[in-house]
């Protein structure tokens, strides 16, 4: 069953929390980025996080951030995985999540100019670098670092590539069936598309989105089944002449 895990980023209040989790969302993702709009201390993160329900993930996100800032940050909440959106080189993203012993994302800020080559390198250069590389976030190069609800050449990225990825940036209601049926990213993440205002989710929207994620998904499976019923068919065998 084809199924694209979903983040929902830029949580600072506890409604939108569980109206993400309500909605099927499979990580909520926390901005302890001070000149973020969404951003939230490890103090106004633990209770957020400790409200989750098993099987929904806590995402810390971090712009250039040290070791003492995110051990905090680990240390006042259930954080399953850190998102690292800076300008951290591939060593600093392993000490840090090495220190903490917490797995990583790093987030590559897709450029016009950005190369498939690019990101396919960056990859590998980020396996070979740490146990703790979970993968790739492909979100929009914007000066202000992340956020911005733009979207960028989603053909960019190689198709070997895209079952690795989380793709980002822009997403929205009216674009997440095309993402995921064009893409099929491991995983989708939004954050501006499903707001109200700079901070403050819709629940709404949060929900049309999941659901168009979903519906994305549902189109990817009857074809992947119509593949292999047509696959197992008598006379689909190479070489038959029936
Ligand atoms: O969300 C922020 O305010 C933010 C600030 C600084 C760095 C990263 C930030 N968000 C990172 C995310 O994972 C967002 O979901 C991603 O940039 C996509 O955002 P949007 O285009 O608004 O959906």
């Amino acid at each position: 069953m084809h199924r694209t895990r979903i983040k929902i980023c830029g949580i600072t209040r506890a409604q939108d929390a569980h109206a993400a989790v309500a909605s099927g969302a499979d990580a909520l993702g926390f901005v302890f980025y001070p000149k973020s709009p969404r951003y939230v201390s490890p103090a106004q993160f633990a209770p957020l996080a400790a409200s989750l329900p098993p099987y929904v993930s806590a995402v810390a996100l971090f712009v250039n951030a040290g070791v003492d800032e995110v051990r905090a940050v680990v240390e006042a909440g259930p954080v399953a995985l850190l998102q690292f959106h800076g300008d951290e080189t591939v060593d600093a993203c392993a000490r840090i999540a090495d220190a903490v012993k917490r797995p990583f994302v790093h987030a590559y800020r897709v450029k016009p100019d950005t190369t498939p080559r690019e990101l396919l390198e960056c990859e590998l250069a980020y396996r070979a670098a740490s146990p703790w590389f979970s993968g790739l976030l492909l979100d929009t190069y914007v000066d202000a670092y992340g956020g911005a609800g733009k979207v960028f050449d989603w053909s960019l990225i190689p198709k070997e590539l895209a079952p690795r990825v989380v793709l980002s940036g822009g997403l929205s209601v009216q674009n997440a069936t095309s993402a995921v049926v064009r893409v099929r990213p491991w995983a989708v993440d939004i954050s501006s598309g499903v707001e109200a205002a700079r901070g403050i989710k819709d629940a709404r929207r949060i929900a049309d989105f999941i659901a168009a994620v979903r519906a994305a998904d549902a189109t990817i499976e009857s074809e992947q089944t119509h593949e292999r019923s047509t696959r197992s068919s008598p006379g689909s065998e190479p070489g038959s002449t029936r």
